[in-house]
This record gives C-alpha cells, sequence and structure tokens, in this order.
C-alpha cells in the first residue's frame, strides 16, 4: 500500500477510528476493508457514482475475500427520504448483511448519512465504512457519526449518531465531480478558517484554485479540515457545546434546503451553507459583534469560488422572512423555543449564540431580501 495521508480519531470504548487520504485509495479498499473483519460487505450509492466506481469497489472486496453486494439510489438531496431509507434497509437485508458485517458507503453526503443512518438501524446496528466521493463528503460529512435523513419540516430531524469504523478518502475520485458539486463542498472547506482558523482562511484565500485542480493542496486541504473535524468530534461528540460551531451557516442554510423542497436542482447543501455563512457574518456585523470589512472578506471570497452569498440568489426564491423563520424554528439547536445561531467576532473567532431575538432576526432578513 503507498503512504497515505492519515488523521485518526481516537473516540473512546474501542470506538476509534482512521481517516485515510490519498489518490487511488478505492483500489486498496478491498484489502484495508477486510482488515475490520466480517463475511461481507455491501456497498450503498447512488447511480451516478455507482457508474463510475462502484464495479472497482465491489471487486476490491471480493478479490480481499469479503461477499459484496450493490444498493444504488437515485443521485440527490430528495434521497434522504423516509422511503429511500426504507429501499436502503431492504436492499441490504436482501444482501443478508449479518451483524459482523459491514456497510460501505460510497457517494457524496447523501449516501453517507442515508447508508450511515440504515446501518446505524439494521439489525440494530452494523458497522459501517465510509468512502466519500465529493468533496464535502471527504472534509466533512464522512467523519463524526452524523447520520440521518431530512423530513418535509426539516433537515436532518431524523438520524443516529453512528460512527464509522473507516474513512477512505480518494481524493482522486474527485476529478469527475462536477464543478458545481465542487464549489459546494468548498463551502464546508471555508466553513473550517472562518469557525477558529483565520491562518487557514488565509491560506484558503491563496490556495483554492489548487483543491478545485487537483494539486497538492487538495490533499491538504482534506487532512487539514478532517482533522480540525476530528479535534471537535472527540471533544464533543454528542454536540452538547463546542460541536455546534460547525453548524456555521446552517441555521439559515438548513432553512433554505427546507424551502427549496431539498431540490438539488435548485439548491445543495454547501450553497445553502455559503448563503448562511455570509448572512451569519452580516447578521454578527449588523449586531455590533464582528467588524464589517470582514463579513465582506468573506462574502468577497465565497464569491471569488463561485458560491452564492445572498437570498436573492436562490433560483425560484425562498419565501419571506416568515418563512424562513418558520423553517429556522425546527432547528436542532433551538433551545425552549429560542434560536441558537453561531456568530463571529472576526474570522476564525465564532462562537455560539443562544436566546438570538426572533425579531432581529426578522428585522435582517427582511433587508437582506430587499437586498439592501
Ligand atoms: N453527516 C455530516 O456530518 C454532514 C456534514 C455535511 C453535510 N452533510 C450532508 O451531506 C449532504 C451533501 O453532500 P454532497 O454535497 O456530497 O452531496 P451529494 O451526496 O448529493 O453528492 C453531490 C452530487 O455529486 C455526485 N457525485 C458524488 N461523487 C462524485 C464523483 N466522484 N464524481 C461524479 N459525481 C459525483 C452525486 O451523485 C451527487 O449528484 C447533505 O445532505 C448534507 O446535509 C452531512
Ligand atoms: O458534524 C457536524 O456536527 C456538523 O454540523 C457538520 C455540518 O456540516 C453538517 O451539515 C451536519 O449534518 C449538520 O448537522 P445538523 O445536526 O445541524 O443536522
Ligand atoms: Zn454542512
Amino acid at each position: 500500500m503507498s503512504e497515505r495521508l492519515i488523521v485518526h480519531v481516537p473516540l473512546d470504548q474501542g470506538r476509534d477510528y482512521d481517516i485515510v487520504i490519498g489518490r487511488g485509495l478505492l483500489d486498496e479498499a478491498g484489502a484495508r476493508i477486510a482488515a475490520l473483519g466480517g463475511r461481507a460487505a455491501a456497498i450503498v450509492t447512488d447511480d451516478t457514482v455507482a457508474a463510475l466506481y462502484s464495479e472497482r469497489v465491489r471487486d476490491a472486496l471480493e478479490a480481499a475475500g469479503l461477499r459484496s453486494g450493490i444498493v444504488s439510489v437515485t443521485p440527490g438531496e430528495a434521497s434522504k427520504s423516509y422511503a429511500t431509507f426504507a429501499q436502503v434497509c431492504d436492499g441490504l437485508l436482501g444482501h443478508r448483511i449479518e451483524r459482523g458485517d459491514l456497510v460501505v458507503a460510497l457517494g457524496g453526503g447523501v449516501v453517507g448519512d442515508l447508508a450511515g443512518f440504515a446501518a446505524a438501524s439494521l439489525r440494530r446496528g452494523v458497522r459501517f465504512v465510509q468512502a466519500p466521493t465529493s468533496l464535502l463528503a471527504q472534509v466533512d460529512s464522512s467523519v463524526g457519526g452524523k447520520t440521518g435523513i431530512n423530513s418535509p419540516l426539516g433537515k436532518n430531524l431524523i438520524g443516529a449518531f453512528h460512527q464509522p469504523r473507516l474513512v477512505l478518502a480518494d481524493t482522486g475520485t474527485l476529478d469527475t465531480l462536477s464543478a458545481r458539486e465542487m464549489r459546494a463542498g468548498y463551502a464546508e472547506v471555508a466553513k473550517y478558517g472562518l469557525i477558529n482558523d483565520s491562518g487557514f482562511f488565509d491560506w484558503c484565500e491563496t490556495n483554492w484554485s489548487g483543491i478545485f485542480s487537483g494539486g497538492p493542496e487538495r490533499d491538504e486541504a482534506v487532512a487539514i479540515c478532517c482533522r480540525s473535524k476530528a479535534g471537535v468530534v472527540v471533544r464533543d461528540e454528542r454536540e452538547d457545546g463546542e460541536r455546534a460551531l460547525l453548524n456555521l451557516g446552517h441555521t439559515f442554510g438548513h432553512a433554505l434546503e427546507r424551502l427549496t423542497g431539498y431540490d438539488s436542482a435548485r439548491l445543495v447543501h454547501g450553497e445553502g451553507v455559503a448563503i448562511g455563512m455570509a448572512l451569519a457574518f452580516r447578521f454578527s456585523a449588523r449586531l455590533g459583534l464582528c467588524p464589517g470589512q470582514d463579513a465582506g472578506r468573506v462574502a468577497n471570497h465565497l464569491a471569488l469560488a463561485g458560491l452564492p452569498t445572498r437570498l436573492a440568489q436562490v433560483p425560484g426564491g425562498c419565501g419571506d422572512a416568515s418563512a424562513l423563520l418558520d423553517a429556522m424554528a425546527q432547528d436542532k439547536k433551538v433551545r425552549e423555543g429560542r434560536l441558537t445561531f453561531i456568530l463571529a467576532r472576526g474570522i476564525g473567532r465564532s462562537f455560539i449564540a443562544p436566546g438570538i431575538d426572533a425579531a432581529d432576526v426578522r428585522a435582517f432578513l427582511d433587508d437582506e431580501l430587499r437586498d439592501v
């Protein structure tokens, strides 16, 4: 096996795992997954990723002595649904995945969240491996054990914490990712700088195009984000505190995803997060918490990378302030009916702000919707 970047996630009770990062890693998937034990490993994927990579992974698993099978779903956010969850669970049962066997999530964050939740539920819990193939999944969703599906009432409202046993991030797979999905994943990359690492945000401003083009910056960025996320997850696995910082931009972003009907043709998660982060910084500036200059720098950089930063950029619109507030009322960070936002005192200086006054948010949104 070649030299790889490895980020270890030192969780307790024997649940620690490695995130392995590098080009061509899918060819090593058989040996690396077989080393976890079990007799079978079923691949959960989507139709786009299946056409590109599933046979390669299945062959690698079978060559390593694991019985395999494939369950493939329709690509896109709409597949994080009750109906597709049932399809995946029944598909896995059809492949006779036993308690000692494995589920392999091969795809973007949609597949990872869905397959992870199916693994958490199947026979009350089987082990799973994340093989993320989108930038977003490699830098964020494959790590940390949040799994789940959407409800018509809100994003990720049904789910479980279930940590993977291994993450295999083959950064070569990003060569086939569309430019739009690359940009969407980049929003979560920039997020890690904005939360608590202004040096990384500076680095992103200089090096972002190398991530897109597949230079050495790509693997480096994946490793930096995974290291950052692993640290947070180990300190606060169940989001009793610090982990909420990873939600920067998501209170607004998740509301936008719900209001666009989880329709990936209109808005994908990373685009919602990009708008949400720009809003979180502008809202922080409006409250006098953060220099307006920093809010401007955030929006400028995201826009330079081709991401949306304003509500007016949501295709087909996103409703009015009341609709947005109604959607945000379902946010999992709501406490005693009051909104919690992740706000910022500057780039790399984000903090958890509970008890935010809905009237302040409404006035802010009204202005944003008028684009003033
Ligand atoms: N669990 C977490 O911690 C966490 C973190 C961030 C985001 N998420 C979730 O992740 C989801 C978004 O993930 P995503 O952005 O990866 O979306 P996605 O899974 O829909 O993938 C994006 C698109 O790219 C295609 N694709 C994936 N890999 C490809 C490849 N290598 N080549 C060609 N096409 C490829 C997919 O078929 C899909 O159409 C959202 O549901 C979001 O809520 C979860
Ligand atoms: O891992 C986390 O914690 C995150 O918040 C990462 C986010 O990027 C991700 O979108 C996550 O799924 C959002 O979590 P949720 O609890 O708000 O649904
Ligand atoms: Zn996210």
